[in-house]
């Protein structure tokens, strides 16, 4: 069983935010659209409910945010909780503490990680993260490419900032056996406007037409109709991906996420505000799997592309 919402959009995946706490301070944090502070987080038991009954709704792969998800001590309970009920799990993290977790992570069941690497070079990265752990990521990227597949390289290109490393990113992964997913600068319409995204704001579209000459094969991702590239370097075939959500009516239309707030509200878009369905609430004033169930079917139904 799938779920639809009106637009004709299958509801397959989940992102859950496991804590909104995080060890960097990047400095274009969009804290995945969570702006309020949300101390009560949900214990590794309600996660697995709340997978559990998604499951039985179609959720097909999840995928474990923060903030920081490394942050928490019971990630391994999470993950070895939730990964019975579903096909695809993994990570979005900042690598930092993935050299000593990679392995364990594998072993409860995460099948594969995205992590944030914005620039190689140390200077850069620690104006962009507001610490100077480049090296430690680096090392961790290199333990998990043993236990999990893929790696994916999250770097958010920024103009001034790293926009000149987008070529060097891409011998990179290909040297380690990553996937580089280029991601724009993204942000709610009425931001769009600020100084601060005029400032840094770097439009991919120049870059994939560029991707696109260079690749010696193309391929299109059902989620979001994402483009991959294979382009060759002198270090082998790299899989570049693009991100490119701003202005993107196609990325909205292909959209099958759903998202979970790290005190379990449902959030049914990364870019909206005000779409807030508290889910952990009724689950702890003692709600039936029957009642859970039908606060997932009105979330779906309230889910409207953004960018339409
Ligand atoms: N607007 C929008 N942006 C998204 C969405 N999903 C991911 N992004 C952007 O892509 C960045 C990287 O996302 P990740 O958490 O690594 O996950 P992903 O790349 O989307 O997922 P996989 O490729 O399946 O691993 C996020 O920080 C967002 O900026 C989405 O549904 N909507
Ligand atoms: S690592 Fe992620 S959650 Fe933490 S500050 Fe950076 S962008 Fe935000
Ligand atoms: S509708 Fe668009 S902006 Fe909202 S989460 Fe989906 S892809 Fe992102």
């Amino acid at each position: 069983m799938v779920l639809y919402d009106r637009f004709g959009r299958p509801a397959t995946n989940l992102r859950i935010s496991i804590t909104q706490d995080c060890n960097y301070r990047c400095f274009f944090c969009h804290r995945e659209g969570q702006h309020f502070n949300a101390r009560l987080e949900m214990t590794p038991a309600e996660i697995e409910r709340l997978v559990r009954i998604a499951s039985r709704l179609g959720i097909r792969k999840v995928k474990l945010t923060g903030g920081e998800p490394t942050v928490r001590d019971d990630l391994l309970e999470i993950v070895e909780r939730i990964k019975p009920y579903v096909l695809d799990l993994s990570m979005t993290t900042n690598g930092s503490r993935l050299k000593e977790l990679a392995k364990p992570l594998a072993k409860a069941g995460l099948d594969r990680v995205n992590v944030s690497l914005h620039s190689l070079k140390p200077d850069v990265y620690k104006r962009i993260t507001g610490v100077d752990m480049l090296e430690t990521v680096l090392e961790g990227i290199e333990e998990a490419v043993k236990y999990l597949s893929p790696v994916k390289l999250n770097m958010t290109v920024m103009k001034g900032v790293n926009d000149g490393e987008i070529w060097d990113m891409v011998d990179f992964a290909a040297k380690t056996g990553t996937v580089l997913q280029l991601i724009e600068l993204e942000a709610p319409r009425e931001m769009t406007e600020t100084g601060f995204f005029r400032k840094y704001f770097y439009p991919l579209k120049p870059v994939e037409r560029e991707l696109e000459k260079r690749a010696v094969e193309t391929r299109e991702r059902r989620m979001h109709r994402r483009k991959k590239y294979f382009v060759p370097t002198d270090y082998g075939i790299a899989e570049v991906e693009v991100v490119r959500a701003m202005h993107n009516t196609v990325f909205c239309a292909n959209c099958t996420r759903l998202r979970v707030t790290s005190n379990g509200m449902f959030k049914t878009c990364l870019l909206r505000k005000n779409d807030l369905i508290d889910f952990a609430t009724a689950m702890r004033n003692g709600a039936s799997d029957g009642e859970l169930v039908e606060i997932f079917k009105k979330v779906v139904l309230m889910r409207e592309p953004y960018w339409k």
